[in-house]
């Protein structure tokens, strides 16, 4: 069964749409970029998101005490770490309760994170070449460029337990009801077939 994961949202429209077609993950992007929400936007959408779905917060320079404080708060459940990171700053974040998400390198496919992550860029939406993988030995999320038409191809190629997209899911740089339903019924239209 693979999960899914929907990442990116920036607004009350978007988590709507969240909502509505229930990934198991929602992603909001800490790091700057087009998708960046401040503290007081991600209390705001996190209030609205429905409270069965998972919060991640996606970083690429971890500030840990910021974490753990938004983990307090009840603001976020999980960090995905947009960079391979220290096995130190991975361990203190899974002790103060969070999942943890990391990138990990091709030719290093490891690591203590509870999920690792390919992904090929940073909210670019360009594709990795699915068939080059190596075999990665822990659960894995795999992101970049996937949506409604290309991710069904993805996970036969890969087998992930969960997949991740933002950006081909957007018109006009916000998310498309359309497109994010194609993306999460054509994920949950193969797992009936596996
Ligand atoms: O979206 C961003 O701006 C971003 C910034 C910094 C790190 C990651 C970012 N995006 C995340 O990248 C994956 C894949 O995105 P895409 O489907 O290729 O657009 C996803 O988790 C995004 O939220």
């Amino acid at each position: 069964m693979t999960q899914v994961k929907v990442c990116g949202s920036t607004s009350l429209e978007d988590i709507a749409i969240i909502n509505q077609e229930h990934p198991d993950y929602a992603g909001f992007v800490l790091a700057g970029g087009r998708h960046h929400v401040s503290d007081d936007q991600l209390q705001t959408l996190t209030a609205a998101l429905d409270p069965t779905i998972c919060k991640v917060a996606v970083v690429v320079e971890p500030d840990l005490r910021h974490l753990i404080r938004l983990h307090d708060q009840h603001l976020i459940d999980a960090v995905q770490l947009h960079r391979v990171s220290r096995k130190k700053t991975i361990v203190a974040l899974q002790q103060a309760g969070l999942m943890v998400i990391s990138r990990i390198d091709v030719s290093a496919p490891s690591t203590v994170a509870d999920i690792a992550l390919l992904d090929a860029g940073d909210g670019s939406g360009e594709t990795l070449s699915w068939n080059e993988l190596p075999p990665v030995d822990q659960p894995l999320m795999l992101a970049g460029g996937l949506d409604g038409n290309n991710v069904q191809t993805a996970i036969q190629a890969v087998h992930p337990q969960i997949v991740d997209a933002s950006s081909r899911l957007e018109t006009n740089g916000h998310k498309d009801a359309n497109k994010v339903h194609a993306f999460v019924s054509a994920v949950r239209a193969i797992k009936e077939e596996l």
